[in-house]
């Protein structure tokens, strides 16, 4: 055993062609089944294993960046100032990705003709395994950051990626986007896994997670991300297009060829997906057997691979990985560094722990919405359409008894215009929305009846007014004390009087010239305030009513306001 792994460990140094640039590099460990003492030894990374950098946590729905492990990985003397190619796969869970990642590691160690192994060696590195349950969770990177000289001299550092899949029974879509968009954001070649066919939801999908991308991060850029290969396993019509990147390339072109008499919804799709990707491929990959598939004991060796796999798997890993097709990541056309890349990650993060982004919704959530919504907006049309009708900018001053009538009549008739559009959601989820609408309709009343108020030229005069019964009261009161000689009593109801005047005057020209609203709005405040004490309100209330019945047209005059606060008995009443 040890005679077979210095003479591998020979023939990969010297085949490599990067020969001293491999670095092994001892990483802290994270527990896998990596740990077993047969995986890996042969090719000579028994130190190296996964390194766990984003860690879902299940219970909140949130993911948590392990800044010391990826400072650890990144932050290498070796590679720290180094261009940094970022290869990540992505795309729904149980779909073969972290085996596709083996073998990819199998070929950044050996970079020679038989990289692909030898028949009986099992496939270890990222954790893969069968069965229907997740394995992979988070985002783990491979702990060798890989120093590769390009054909044109300059040294790159390549870090591979592993994603959880997405659409797990555990997850929610904004889970999945969230891991999709860092994936995509983080990489410079995004392998997006699919399984048979490309299908329409997997483009929705990915337009969705591309822009919940797009949209955390802070430049708008023409071409956010840069490669996207589709990877097709078990790529069933090779008599319609044959395995491999030819294939591919003539069916995707096919699939995502934007035509004329297309719906516009397929067409948005297409669009977006062409207009986040700077390079976009596609790669058709044969089944790779029943035994890879069904076979629980199956642990990857390549006796048990069948061969037409094994032939575009040769031709798949060199198209990503080869050293003059690594793709640089980029960021804004600027190629980034290993340490710039720590800094992505980390305001990536940021962004994604925070709530100023919007939550992607499933498609039934976000159509039930949207159809609530819109017959909320309806709804609300229709009534403020007819109150307009009655107390809009240019009707005259309503009754204010009148206005809550037509008020009542108008929101049962905007709530059962709600009711009868048909929405998608279910009772309980419409509900929450016809109690929004309610909330808003008793709102817009609210602003219609103070709008009314406006108009009333005697609500308007109630400050004045109250600010007048102050000054008289005020002069009365310091004549009469004065009077008695209760000097001390009549010089304070002077200075009082002499703010109230003041008070006045600045109500009158804010009034007047609409300037320092604010100051005329603590006048009205607290004018109102000692309205509402009811001294000057009676005062005035008696006055009106005598004015009411003894002149004619008397109608016209305004009866004491009612208070808003009735809105709460409208909503009980219906
Ligand atoms: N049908 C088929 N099965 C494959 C292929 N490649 C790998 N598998 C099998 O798929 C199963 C899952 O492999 P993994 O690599 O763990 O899949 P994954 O996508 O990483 O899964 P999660 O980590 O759970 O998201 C294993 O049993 C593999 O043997 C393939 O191309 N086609
Ligand atoms: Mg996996």
């Amino acid at each position: 055993m040890a005679a077979e792994e210095s003479r591998l460990k020979q023939r990969n140094h010297k085949n490599s062609i990067f020969k001293e640039d491999v670095v092994f590099f001892q990483i802290e460990k994270t527990p896998t089944n990596h740990e077993c003492p047969k995986l890996g030894c042969d090719r000579g990374f028994k130190s190296d294993t996964p390194v766990q950098i984003v860690v879902a946590d299940e219970e909140e729905h949130s993911f948590l960046l392990q800044e010391e492990a990826l400072e650890r990985l990144l932050l290498k003397e070796e590679v720290q100032d180094l261009n940094v190619v970022v290869v990540s796969v992505a795309g729904a869970f149980r779909k073969g990705k972290s085996f596709l990642l083996d073998f990819m590691l199998r070929y950044m160690y050996t970079q020679s003709e038989s990289w692909v192994g030898t028949e009986e060696e099992p496939l270890t590195g990222f954790s893969w395994r069968g069965g229907c349950e997740r394995e992979t969770t988070g985002i783990l990177a491979w702990s060798e950051v890989f120093v590769v000289k390009k054909p044109d001299g300059c040294k790159v550092a390549v870090l591979l990626i592993d994603t959880q899949g997405a659409f797990d029974s555990q997850s929610t879509i904004k889970d999945c986007a969230t891991l999709f968009a860092l994936s995509t954001m983080t990489s410079s070649v995004m392998v997006y896994n699919l399984s048979q066919n490309v299908q329409e939801d997997d483009l929705q999908h990915l337009q969705l997670f591309t822009e919940y991308g797009r949209l955390a991060m802070e430049e708008v850029y023409e071409k956010p991300f840069q490669s996207l290969m589709f990877l097709i396993r078990d790529w069933s019509y090779p008599y319609e297009h044959p395995y491999g990147l030819e294939g591919g390339r003539s069916f995707l072109e096919k699939r995502l060829q934007v035509k004329q008499n297309q719906h516009e919804e397929l067409q948005n799709v297409r669009k977006h997906i062409h207009s986040c990707f700077s390079n976009i491929g596609c790669f058709l990959l044969p089944h790779p057997g029943l035994k890879v598939a069904t076979n629980p004991h199956f642990d990857g060796r390549l006796r048990d691979i069948d061969d037409e796999f094994k032939k575009e798997l040769v031709n798949l890993v060199p198209t990503l990985l080869s050293p003059e097709n690594l793709v640089e990541k980029e960021i804004g056309g600027v190629k980034i560094t290993c340490r710039d890349l720590l800094q992505y990650f980390k305001a990536y993060m940021k962004i994604y722990q925070g709530e100023e982004l919007p939550h992607p919704k499933s498609m039934l959530q976000a159509t039930a919405e949207a159809n609530n919504l819109a017959a909320v907006a309806g709804a609300k049309g229709l009534y403020n359409k007819g109150m307009e009708q009655v107390c809009g900018g240019d009707k005259p001053y309503i009754n204010p008894a009148e206005l809550e009538r037509r008020h009542l009549e108008f929101r049962q008739a905007s709530v059962k215009h709600f009711r009868g559009i048909k929405k998608m959601g279910g009772e309980e989820f419409c509900r929450r929305y016809q109690e929004q609408l309610e909330a808003e309709l008793d709102q817009t009343y609210s602003n219609f009846s103070k709008h009314n108020d406006g108009k009333n030229i005697f609500f308007a005069a109630r400050t004045p007014a109250t600010l007048f019964a102050v000054m008289f009261v005020m002069y009365v009161v310091s004549m009469v004390t004065g009077f008695v000689g209760i000097n001390s009593v009549a010089t304070l109801c002077n200075l009082l009087m002499g703010v109230a005047l003041t008070a006045l005057c600045v109500w009158a020209y804010v009034k007047y010239s609409g300037e320092f609203r604010e100051v005329g709005g603590v006048i009205d405040q607290v004018a109102e305030t000692l309205w509402e004490q009811r001294t000057p309100r009676k005062v005035f209330s008696k006055l009106f009513e005598v004015a009411r019945s003894r002149v004619p047209l008397g109608s016209l005059i305004p009866a004491p306001r009612p208070r808003l606060a009735s809105n709460n008995n409208v909503k009980k009443k219906n």
